[in-house]
This record gives C-alpha cells, structure tokens and sequence, in this order.
C-alpha cells in the first residue's frame, strides 16, 4: 500500500511545543499510520491524502517557520510507533520524565517517574529550558538547600512538570499560569501521578495574597517578563534562605536578568547553561 508521508523540520525551540501539537492532533481522530521522530524533525505517515493534507495546511497556518513536504512511500508495518515521539528524559540521578504508556518499573531506571501527558501546554522535559529547571530543582535538594516539607511556587507552570518534580520531592506548593490550557493539562498530569500537594490556579502573581512567601521559586518564563515582574516576584521569596530558579533567558539576555535581580539586592546567582539557554539560581 502506497502512504503520504508528511515530514516537518521545527526550529530548536519549538520542538516541545511542537511535540504537544502534534499529540493533541493526533488524539483528535487522524489515521495515522505511522510516525517517526529525532528532536526537531517529524515524520507522519497517512494513508489517505485528505488527512496528511489536513495536516500540511494546518502546521503551514500555525507554524509558518516550520519546513513542510509531502512524498509518497511504501507501506510497512509500524503500530503505534507514533509514541516514538515521546522518549524519557533523565534529570541527574533524581528524574525521569515518562509519557503516561511507559513503565515506571522498567524505563524510569529507579529514578523518579515524572508522568507527563503530551498536549498543548509546554513541559515535556524536551527543552532545555526545562530540563535546566529541573536540574536545579533536583540540584537544591541534594544539597539541601530546600527540604522536603519546603513550600514552592511554580509561576508558569505549563503542564505542570516543576510543581510535579517538587511535589515528588515531599514539598507543597502552588502552580500558576494564566493559560487554561495550561491550567488543565497540569491538572490532569497531578492526577496522573496521584499528586495532590499542589494547588493549580489560573492566574499570575497579583492573584497571590500580599505578603506569602515560598522557600523555592521557579519561574520558567521568557526574559522580559522575568525582569519586568522581579520585584514582585522577588516579594514572594522567603529571605533570608529562600531559593530561586530562573528559566527560559537566552544567553545573551542573561546579564539582563541577572541585573534587574542584583539591584534588589539578591547575590550573584550561579548559572546552569544548555546550549543557548541560561537557568540563574540563589540559594544559600
Ligand atoms: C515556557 S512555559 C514553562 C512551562 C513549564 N513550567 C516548564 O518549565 O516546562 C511558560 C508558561 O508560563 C505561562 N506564563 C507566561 N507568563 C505568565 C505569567 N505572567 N504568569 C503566569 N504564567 C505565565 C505560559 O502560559 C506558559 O504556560
């Protein structure tokens, strides 16, 4: 049997988003044959020419960046291999970020399992930007810079993945985002994981009561919103022994970021660096 073969090539930063997209596409009804994916380039397989078309107009209208073709190819015998999309991700010897189909028993090799379901809202612990918020988090409670009984709060939280690595540490916290989709998603990844210490709420900052203070803040958000809410959000930090975690800046925008939280008095942070993105972090 002749198959439409869809292939899309994503820019780097877009890979996790992308992934979501497609899962949530894909649950939607296509007849997918098959697929195939290394990173930021994906390979869907269709047997009938109305949906792979579906799909080219749809990621042309959405992700105009994104590189779309179409071929045809032979047939061969692929179930599910859609799911290949979806592989773990270790974090130090703490984590390991799972789809909901895999086996904590064999694929988390001990570590602890972080179920994720892939759907539209960021976090599958393919970005960098995530995976260095996790490398902190985990970072802090070996050196027990928190403790399990600290309290978090996770501003942005996606699908909810950093509240979830806390919550699996033994803290209680609070995940905002002020994306419903997001809110949703990382609801249904807490009851997926059977974690019910963190309280999700649609909102940003100015819906937290004046006054509470988190031992642990992580905000994995972009570089412009990180320096214009830094005074509040540095509000919020429990000082003096409160960390903070800082994601999603660009190397070239760190000294930015590091700045606007300098002049309010916090220490100079350490830095975990992969490839172009930069997570700051103050501990003491
Ligand atoms: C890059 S994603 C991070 C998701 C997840 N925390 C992670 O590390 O993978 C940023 C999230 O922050 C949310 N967001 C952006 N600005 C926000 C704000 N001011 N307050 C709360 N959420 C915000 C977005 O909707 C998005 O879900």
């Amino acid at each position: 049997m002749k198959l439409l073969r869809v292939e899309i090539l994503v820019a780097a930063e877009q890979e996790d988003l992308f992934v979501g997209y497609l899962a949530q596409r894909i649950s939607w009804g296509w007849e997918v044959e098959a697929a195939e994916a290394s990173r930021t380039r994906f390979v869907i397989y269709f047997e009938k020419d109305a949906d792979a078309q579906d799909l080219v107009k749809a990621v042309r209208g959405q992700w105009p960046e994104a590189d779309c073709s179409v071929s045809t190819f032979e047939d061969r015998d692929w179930s599910e291999s859609w799911k290949e999309f979806f592989v773990p991700v270790r974090i130090r010897d703490t984590f390991m970020v799972l789809p909901p189909w895999l086996n904590s028993e064999t694929d988390a090799g001990g570590l602890i399992p972080l179920y994720i379901e892939p759907k539209m809202a960021f976090g599958t612990g393919h970005h960098a930007t995530t995976a260095l918020c996790l490398q902190a988090v985990a970072m802090l409670r070996e050196e027990q810079a928190v403790s399990e009984s600290a309290t978090f709060l996770d501003l942005g939280t996606g699908s909810g993945i950093l509240a979830l690595a806390c919550a699996k540490l033994g803290m209680t916290g609070t995940a905002l985002d002020i994306d419903p989709i997001a809110v949703d998603n990382a609801r249904e990844n807490f009851a997926l994981n059977a974690v019910e210490n963190v309280t999700v709420r649609r909102g940003a900052l100015d819906i937290l009561e004046q006054g509470r203070r988190f031992d642990l803040i992580l905000a994995n958000i972009l570089s412009g919103p990180l320096v214009h809410m830094a005074t509040d959000l540095v509000s919020h930090l429990q000082q003096p022994g409160g960390s903070l975690v800082l994601s999603g800046i660009l190397r070239d925008q760190s000294p930015r970021v590091e700045a606007a939280y300098l002049a309010l008095g916090l220490p100079t942070p350490r830095k975990l660096v992969q490839g172009e993105w930069v997570a700051l972090i103050w501990s003491s």
